[in-house]
This record gives structure tokens, sequence and C-alpha cells, in this order.
């Protein structure tokens, strides 16, 4: 099948202006004011990407994304790589992402897989070094200058004990990571790398892969969206606190107490998921909204995007769990992790992880749709539009900071077509550009251009520059038709109107999610997970001259820390008027509530029931016969204080175990045979799949 996703970037003339792409296909960060020269951009500098997360390629991906090729099954079945890219590909072809760097002359045929990604991109290394690939600021590596390591063996700064590696395939893992991800060489990731060899010793997931292989594969997500050795560390540990003999103390004491809390952060997640799961919470859609805020409002934003990369992980390979069990995570992905990846800003991973869930959720939809696509795509009417726009700005003169070119995405096509009542034929951006120009004259020198360029679709212009929509959203939308009479949307802004359609209030995420009423705190929370992500990306570039934000557009404090004073700062145990999110488990029931600031245990136990006490009707009068646990500790004040994220289990005073804890035990017992006591599992157990 051909792949329709893809996003096309032509590179701004060097000496004009350069971008920086943040949010895979939306956001230009890297502009530097330009004059008026003419562009010079080459067709040499474009290259096509597809697969995953192109969104966060850049030129510093280079071995980054050679991960690509393999298509959402493969990555279940099989750990091996390819081969590594030669240095001078890197520097030719920088785009690129989990696919290698294709170059648009000698593009190998794309395969369609809906669960990729859907971005082709032409341009740069500069203007790539700007992608996500920095998105996670202070969290992103670039000591590392992003060499390609030929020879990586002889290169690798921390010795194995290969003694205490007792499986062969651990050391070909590590191996293979290096020579994709410059981090990988990390002291810090090697380390990690080592220690989660060790801690995963043995256990199997459900498919029979290693159960390392799926720790890999999580921090080399991360690696390819540019996260630094912290991240990628917290990556190959995420599942040690809960599926290990290894402990947060642990942890600490040989990595220190940012690692440790990371992946401490990850595994709170993780829990809280499984619980949402169990109890079917994500399905009404006031409470996934809360869990989406108390996610970004608990914990660190790092530990949000590693438990992002897990849970990609964990979808690209679903096959592997029993039916009912995929519909389960299909569905929770959907409605939970990919909202906080397009929150987030990383549309490539929201992108796949709703086309993942469309395939599980709606298996006929989702091959119906795959084999329409597979003829009404057409990538190369994508590349080679990019390359005449770009070619016609250079010779009109016309200065522009990014021009990309993107697929629409399977699930957003599908979502299209069933809100507009549309047939797959009716739905014009399928194939889209984007060029963002330096001001609003050039806006309209450009509408002309392609005006000229192309036959217009008549009814399909719309000016929001002249006429912002209600939220105050600008730019221009035509409709013309590409080669091939494939319709073809391009949308033209300035920079400053891009912004406002990423981060102001026409932000495209809540656009994208339609009429719904959003609190302050949760546009609040969202803003700022946002900003950190794609600031950060900014800040941490090398070239500082190529900044392109004003004053007002920066943030105020530096990823993940905040001033007192900073208006996005939400420190989850105080300061805050915000409201607090707790997780409150009843009857075995949970539910995510939200409570104003400042709110005590004794408010969550007051909440309901019958005359002020939901415990009245069972007779339980409240001090006396309840039992609060926060966070799985017996709770004896109640007056203590909520925190974001805190779980409340609310259960009657029973000697000894809770029924809960009983039925859990006799559950372990059945599943397992053993009487299991604790979560440690021994070494070549089954593990199975970890959410
Ligand atoms: N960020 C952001 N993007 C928007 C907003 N409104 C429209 N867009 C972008 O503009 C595209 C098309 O918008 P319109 O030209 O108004 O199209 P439409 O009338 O809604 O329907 P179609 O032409 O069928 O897409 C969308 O696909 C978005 O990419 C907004 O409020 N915020
Ligand atoms: N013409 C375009 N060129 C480049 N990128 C685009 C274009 N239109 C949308 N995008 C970007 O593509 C990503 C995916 O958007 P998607 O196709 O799901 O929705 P949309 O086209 O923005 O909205 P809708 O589905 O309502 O038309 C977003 O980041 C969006 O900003």
């Amino acid at each position: 099948m051909a792949v329709p996703t893809m996003a096309l970037y032509a590179t701004p003339p060097s000496n004009i202006c350069s971008s920086c792409h943040i949010n895979s296909h939306d956001f230009d960060l890297n502009t530097r004011s330009s004059s008026s020269s003419t562009p010079t951009a080459s067709s040499s500098q474009k290259t096509i990407v597809g697969g995953l997360s192109s969104l966060f390629s850049s030129s510093s991906a280079g071995p980054e994304d050679m991960t690509s090729l393999r298509g959402a099954d493969d990555l279940n079945n099989s750990f091996s790589y390819s081969s590594c890219l030669k240095r001078d590909h890197f520097h030719h072809s920088p785009v690129s992402v989990m696919q290698g760097p294709l170059s648009l002359t000698s593009t190998p045929s794309m395969r369609f897989s809906p669960e990729r990604d859907c971005s082709v991109r032409a341009g740069n290394r500069r203007l790539f070094k700007g992608i996500v690939t920095h998105a996670l600021g202070s969290c992103v590596d670039y000591s590392s200058g992003f060499q390609m390591h030929l020879n990586l063996s002889d290169e690798l700064t921390f010795v194995m004990d290969d003694n205490n590696l007792n499986e062969p395939y651990a050391k070909d893992m590590l191996l293979d990571a290096q020579l994709k991800h410059h981090i990988f060489n990390d002291d810090l990731v090697v380390k990690a790398f080592y220690e989660a060899a060790k801690a995963h010793n043995g256990q199997m997931r459900a498919s029979g892969d290693p159960y390392l292989q799926h720790c890999v594969e999580t921090a080399c997500l991360l690696a390819t969206i540019g996260a630094d050795a912290m991240v990628v560390s917290a990556g190959l540990l995420h599942d040690t606190l809960d599926d290990s003999f290894m402990t947060y103390e642990y942890i600490l004491q040989s990595f220190g107490p940012g690692l440790a809390d990371l992946v401490e952060g990850v595994s709170k997640l993780s829990q809280m998921s499984k619980l949402a799961r169990e109890s079917n919470t994500a399905t009404k859609t006031v409470e996934a909204d809360r869990m989406h805020t108390m996610f970004l409002a608990m914990a660190d934003a790092r530990a949000v995007l590693v438990k992002l990369a897990d849970r990609l992980h964990n979808m690209m390979t679903l096959d592997a769990l029993p039916l009912c069990k995929r519909y389960r995570f299909a569905k929770e992905t959907m409605e939970i992790f990919a909202p906080l990846a397009n929150r987030m800003g990383i549309v490539s991973w929201k992108e796949q992880l709703e086309n993942l869930s469309f395939k599980y959720i709606n298996p006929n939809r989702y091959k119906d749709l795959s084999s329409q696509l597979m003829k009404s795509f057409n990538d190369t009417m994508v590349t080679s539009a990019v390359e005449k726009l770009e070619q016609a700005l250079k010779d009109g003169s016309i200065s522009y900071h990014v021009l990309y070119g993107r697929h629409k995405s399977l699930y957003s096509i599908h979502c299209k077509m069933l809100k507009k009542k549309l047939s797959m034929n009716e739905i014009h951006d399928i194939h889209g550009l984007r060029l963002i120009v330096e001001n609003v004259d050039d806006c309209y020198k450009a509408l002309d251009l392609v005006h000229g360029l192309w036959p217009v679709v008549p009814g399909k212009f719309k000016d929001y520059i002249n006429h912002p929509k209600c939220n105050g959203y600008q730019s221009l939308h035509t409709v013309v038709m590409g080669k091939g009479l494939v319709p073809l949307e391009v949308q033209i802004r300035t920079k400053e109107m891009h912004s406002q359609a990423e981060f102001g209030f026409a932000a495209h995420w809540r656009y994208k999610e339609g009429n719904c009423m959003h609190s302050s705190f949760v546009l609040q929370m969202v803003e700022w997970a946002r900003w950190v992500v794609t600031w950060q990306c900014e800040t941490m570039m090398k070239d500082q001259s190529s900044i392109g934000y004003t004053d007002a557009m920066k943030p105020p404090c530096k990823f993940p820390f905040h001033s007192e004073d900073c208006p996005h700062s939400y420190k989850p145990s105080c300061g805050s008027d915000g409201p607090v999110f707790v997780i409150v488990i009843e009857n075995d029931k949970m539910s995510v509530q939200e409570f104003p600031a400042n709110s005590t245990v004794k408010d969550v136990v007051s909440v309901g029931g019958q005359g002020g006490c939901r415990w009245a009707p069972y007779g339980f009068s409240l001090k006396q016969d309840l039992m609060p646990k926060v966070n799985h500790e017996t709770v004896n004040d109640f007056n203590c204080k909520l925190k974001m994220g805190d779980v409340v289990e609310l259960s009657p005073k029973i000697p000894d175990k809770s029924l809960t804890e009983y039925r859990e035990e006799i559950q372990r017992m059945y599943e397992t045979g053993l009487p299991l006591t604790t979560r440690q599992r021994t070494a070549g157990n089954k593990v199975g799949w970890r959410i």
C-alpha cells in the first residue's frame, strides 16, 4: 500500500529566514525576520519523509530516525533495525524521522500504513533542526552535536559487564539503538540500559519478545523526538518499578533523584491509567477531560511524554493481546492518550495513536478507508506541488518562513467524513500545503501565485485574514487542482497568525476538540504543557540567532520549572487557586473528581450521599467507620489537604484486609495458581503487556 502520510518542506533561503517547524505540521518557531532577498532553496534540499513521527524529525535526527520503514506490525515481531545511514546521506537528506531520510529524487516507494505519520518535507538542516526534535527543551540532547557513530562498538563509553547480562540479545539491542540514536551512547543511558536489562532479565512480552525490547523501543521513540539522556533513560526504566524487583530507592541511589522521580512519575501515570481503564472511567467525556488535565497537572510533563511513548509502542504491538484487551486499550488510547498527545502539540504521535486505536475499535471501517485511501492518495503530487510553489516564490521574490505539505491522517479523514457527512472524494484537504510568510502583503502575493500555478476550485477560497473567525483564527485558505486533478488545500499565513493558530485562543487542539467548554484551569494546563514542549525546542537551538519569537510570545520560565509569578505555573501541592483533580475509588468504582483548591479528605468523604455524608445510607458514621486511604496510605487526619492526582480510596473499616484486597488476592491465586502476595515477578515469568 502507498503511504498517504507525509509532509513536504521547502527551505526558505538561509539569507532571508530560517524556520523551525515545531509541531509536526504546524509550528514555526525558528524564524528570523527577513529583509528582502530572493529565496535560494534548491530541489536538492528536499527530502520526503514518511513514517513515524516525521513531525519530530530533524536534521539532527539522522540516525535517530532509522527505525522507520518497519510497519507497526513489524515492531511487534522483530527487533532488528535497518542499517545505519552514512554520514553524507545524513547531510544531504536532513529530513527523516522514524523513516530514514529519503531523498526526493530517489524516493523508495512509500508504503501506505495508516498507522504511520503523514509527512513529507523538504528543507535544509537548519529547518529540521528546529522541528520538535528539540521539543523536550531542557531535556533535549544537544551536546552530542548529532554526530553519527559509524563504528559504535569502538565508541561505547560505558563498558557493559557482559557477565551480568544474562541475555545474549541485550548487547545487540544496545548496539542497534546506538546505531540509530546517538543518545544511546550517553553514559547515563547506557547505565540505564544495563539496569533495565538486569531488571527485566528473563521477562517476556505477550508477543514472546524479550521485555527489554519494549523498554528500548519506548526509549527510541523518545530519542526520535529529541529527548535528552534523562528522558531516554526514564524510557528505558519506565516499567522497572511496577514490573521488576527494582525499587525507587535503588534508582535513587544509582541515578539520583531526577531520574528516580521521573520513573516514579511514569509509574504513577501507569497506575492511574490502569485504574481508569478497569473502571471504564474514560468513557465519560467529563472524566476523560479531567484525566487529561490531571495527567498534565500532576506529573512532570516529561513523565507524560514517556508514558505517551510507552503507549505508542504498546499500541504498535497490540496484536499480541487477546481481542477483548485490544479493544479496551485502543479505547483508552483514543480517549486519553491521543488527546494528551494533541494537547501537548505532538501531532505525529497523536495521529499514530488515533490511527492505531481506530484500527482496533472499528476494524472494518479502518480496512475500508485504508483501501479507499490507497486509491486517492497521491504523494508525488504533494512533493511536486511544494517544489513548484517554492520555485514560484523564489521567482516572485516572496520571502517565506516555511512551506510544507501533509496528508491528512486516516482517522482525521474518517472523522471529517462523519462530521460533515461527506464521501472521501468530497474531502478537499486530504492533500494540503501550508505556507508561512513574513507579512500580510506577502500572504496575498503568495495567494495570487498559487492561483496562477493551479486551477482554482470555485467556492473554496476563504479569507480569514480580513474576516477572522470568532476565535481570532486568521489565514488564507484556498483549494486548487493539483497534478492529476487532485484537490490540494493551501493555507497561507504569517508566523504571528500561525502562533495564534497553535497556542492562542484559536489553537488547533481546541479547534479539533470542537465546542467543548474548558475551564480556564484546563486551558492553562494545556497551554503550559505546549509551551514547555515547544518553547524549549527553540531555546535549545544551537543557533540562537534564528529565534523568531518576540518577547511577548515567550513563556516566562524554563521547562520544567516555573517561577512563583509564572502565569503558566501550576504546582501540584501549593500555591494554585485552580481546582484539584483526584481519583476517588469507592465501592470498587473509580471516578476523577474535581475539588476546589485547599480541599481536604473530609471534603471527598462528604461529597454526595444523603445528608451530606456519602456513607450514611450504609450506616457508617464518618469518623468511626470509614478508613480513607490516600495514595494507599491510611489517613487518620481527615483535614489533610488534597493534592492533584491523589488517589483517595474510601472503604468501610473492616478488620484486617479490606474486601478489595481479599478479592484481588483470590483473583491472583486463580490466575497464577500461586499464592502470590507481592507484585514481584520471578525471572522467566511471562510478564505480558503492561499499560
Ligand atoms: N488552529 C486552527 N485551525 C483552523 C481553525 N479553523 C480552521 N482551521 C484550519 O483550516 C482548515 C479548514 O478550515 P475552513 O477553510 O474553514 O474549512 P471548513 O469550511 O471548516 O471545511 P473544509 O473546507 O471542508 O475543510 C482546517 O482543516 C484547519 O486546518 C481554527 O479555529 N484554529
Ligand atoms: N493545508 C495544510 N497544510 C499543512 N498542514 C495542515 C494543513 N491543514 C491542516 N494541517 C495540519 O495537519 C495536522 C492534522 O490536521 P487534520 O488534517 O487532522 O485536521 P485539519 O485539516 O486541521 O482540520 P479538519 O479535519 O477540521 O479539516 C494539524 O497539525 C494541522 O494544523
